[in-house]
Order: C-alpha cells, then sequence, then structure tokens
C-alpha cells in the first residue's frame, strides 16, 4: 500500500477554467469567489489518521491514512463498496471510527462542537433532498442557518446584510441567481444540483464534501460541476469528491484510490491512474493515454 501523502498538482488547470456557464454575472463579469479565511497558526488539512470506520458491522473502511488540503481539488475513486462514502462520512464526523482518528487544521475532528464543525465542513450527499415547494433563494439562504426562523425555531442569531452577500454571491457563482424566484419544484435535474452546491457554498465552508455530484447529469452539466468546482478551490475551498467517472476524475489535483476498504494509491493522477492499479481495483484492463493535457482511461475488455 503507498502512503496517503498529500502531492499538490496543478497540471492542466488553465484548461480547466470555468465554462461562460459558471461563475458569472448577467452581465458578463466573473463572479467573485471569496478566499477562504485562513485560521490562524493551523494547518489547511483535513487528516485521516490510521482509521477504521464500519458501516453497520461491516468494516468498510480499514486503517485509511489521507491528507486533503484546502484549495486543492481531491478526489476518492475505487469499484462499488470499496469503502468510499463510509470514508466521506467518517471525514465529515457523520460515522463514529472504531479506531484511528479525524483530525481538522491539526484537531481531532471529535472536539470539535458540531456548530464549529458545521461551519468548517459542508457535505453534498448522493441525493440531496430540497424543499420542492420553496422558492431557491430561501432554500440557498438555509447555508446561512436561514433555516432556524423558516422553520419556526427561535433563531441562534439576528439575519444580516453579510448573510444576505453570502447568498448573493453563491447564487452568482453558481449561475442559479437567474432562477433565484423560481421554486425548486420547477427545475430540472442539473439545476437543482447547481442549487444544492449554492447552498452548501452559501455557509462559506473550508471544505466541500461530496459523494457522486455528477451522478445523474449529463456529460455537460457533469463537466459543468467539475470546472465550477475547480473555480471553487482556486478560491481557496478544499474539494474532496467521490467520483465514479475516472475520467472526470483524471481532472483532480489528487486522487485516493481505495480497494476494499484500503487505500491502493494515493496522489496526482498520473501516478493512481495507472493499468496496473486499475486491473488491481477494478479487475479491468484498461489503457491510460495522455490526450494533450488531459488523462484518459480506456477499458480494453
Ligand atoms: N449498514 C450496513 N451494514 C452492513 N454493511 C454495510 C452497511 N452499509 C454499507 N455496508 C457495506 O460496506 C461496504 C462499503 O460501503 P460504501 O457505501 O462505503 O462503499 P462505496 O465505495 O461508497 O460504494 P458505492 O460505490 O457502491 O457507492 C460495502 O461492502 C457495503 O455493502
Amino acid at each position: 500500500m503507498r502512503s496517503g501523502q498529500k502531492v499538490k498538482g496543478s497540471e492542466g488547470l488553465e484548461s480547466l477554467a470555468p465554462s461562460p456557464a459558471w461563475g458569472r454575472l448577467a452581465g458578463g463579469t466573473t463572479a467573485q469567489v471569496p478566499t477562504a479565511n485562513k485560521i490562524e497558526g493551523s494547518s489547511d488539512i483535513l487528516e485521516a489518521v490510521n482509521l477504521h470506520v464500519h458501516a453497520g458491522t461491516f468494516p468498510a473502511v480499514r486503517g485509511v491514512n489521507a491528507r486533503f488540503d484546502t484549495g486543492t481539488f481531491s478526489a476518492v475513486i475505487g469499484p462499488n463498496g470499496a469503502g468510499k462514502s463510509t470514508l466521506l462520512r467518517a471525514l465529515l464526523g457523520l460515522n463514529k471510527p472504531e479506531s484511528g482518528e479525524v483530525c481538522l487544521f491539526g484537531r481531532p475532528l471529535k472536539s470539535w462542537s458540531r456548530p464549529e464543525r458545521s461551519r468548517a465542513l459542508a457535505y453534498l450527499a448522493q441525493t440531496e433532498g430540497l424543499p420542492d415547494s420553496t422558492k431557491v433563494r430561501d432554500v440557498v439562504a438555509l447555508g446561512r442557518g436561514a433555516g432556524d426562523w423558516r422553520f419556526g425555531l427561535l433563531p441562534t442569531r439576528p439575519w444580516t446584510n453579510a448573510d444576505d452577500a453570502a447568498v448573493d454571491s453563491a447564487l452568482d457563482r453558481t449561475d442559479t441567481r437567474r432562477f433565484e424566484v423560481r421554486k425548486v419544484a420547477e427545475l430540472s435535474g442539473g439545476e437543482r444540483q447547481r442549487v444544492a452546491l449554492a447552498r452548501a457554498l452559501a455557509g462559506e465552508p473550508r471544505f466541500l464534501l461530496l459523494d457522486e455530484p455528477t451522478n445523474h447529469l449529463d456529460l455537460a452539466y457533469a463537466l459543468e460541476v467539475i470546472r465550477y468546482l475547480r473555480c471553487e478551490v482556486a478560491g481557496g475551498l478544499g474539494v474532496v469528491a467521490v467520483l465514479h467517472d475516472l475520467n472526470l476524475a483524471a481532472r483532480a489535483d489528487w486522487l485516493l484510490l481505495l480497494h476494499q476498504g484500503e487505500v491502493l494509491a494515493a496522489g496526482p493522477p498520473e501516478t493512481v491512474l495507472t493499468p496496473e492499479n486499475l486491473l488491481a481495483a477494478y479487475g479491468v484492463r484498461a489503457r491510460v493515454v495522455r490526450d494533450a493535457d488531459r488523462l484518459l482511461v480506456i477499458p480494453e475488455d
């Protein structure tokens, strides 16, 4: 097993610049992606340290070491049942480890309060339940904690101009502002996915963890999601995405390949997406070719 030590990659970033459809204001101005605030004296890392996690009674994650940086697009790949979702949920503090630990900015995640944790880490699950009868802008406002007053609960703090600005910015950066007054029920699957992203970003997290964000999206929307995430990463966000499509994963800076709950390989795409690793993980013979500045995985079976 190779180490999960992080190696940053920056190859091909120019060609992955956001498409006109993403991150642009109606007037054609590129929307500002806020640069994440650094926390003084801490490392900008989400880390799994010799992590063992059970899914039910099944040992789904076994001794995983991995580091995820802010300002980096990391993808977790591996065959069905490899433990990807279980690892992601453990990184979020949603699954309790059997042993080992998750550290965020050098501090064990279990020592973070729940509100602290949910401000730093945003999650986009495989199927995001969005309230059908709610307007897009109000859904995005939920990412700022607006749920408190919308659901009749006592607000933990007053709504401020900064909250409105953060909602505006998230709408602009996901190109959802143009349908902010529409109800979720009136949106296509791809548009809903962008609203879910906007809601996650409105909370200004340091890391965004996504479980198969391109699932059920057509090729154009899937590429848009990846380009969009790249744009946020350039602004300092740490992205950790479970991806099944290896040709999309090849666009990440860093890959973690899981097999039967263990790390089979970790590093930049060119070191992880090798025919040997793909055969060992998926049992599939594949060629890996470089086309311009991209890696392409071509199955031979
Ligand atoms: N509640 C449970 N009880 C028992 N086993 C479980 C439970 N949940 C998950 N598992 C098993 O744990 C393993 C890892 O599951 P996990 O969902 O993390 O894999 P994955 O890599 O995300 O898979 P996929 O790509 O299919 O979504 C699988 O073998 C799965 O069957």
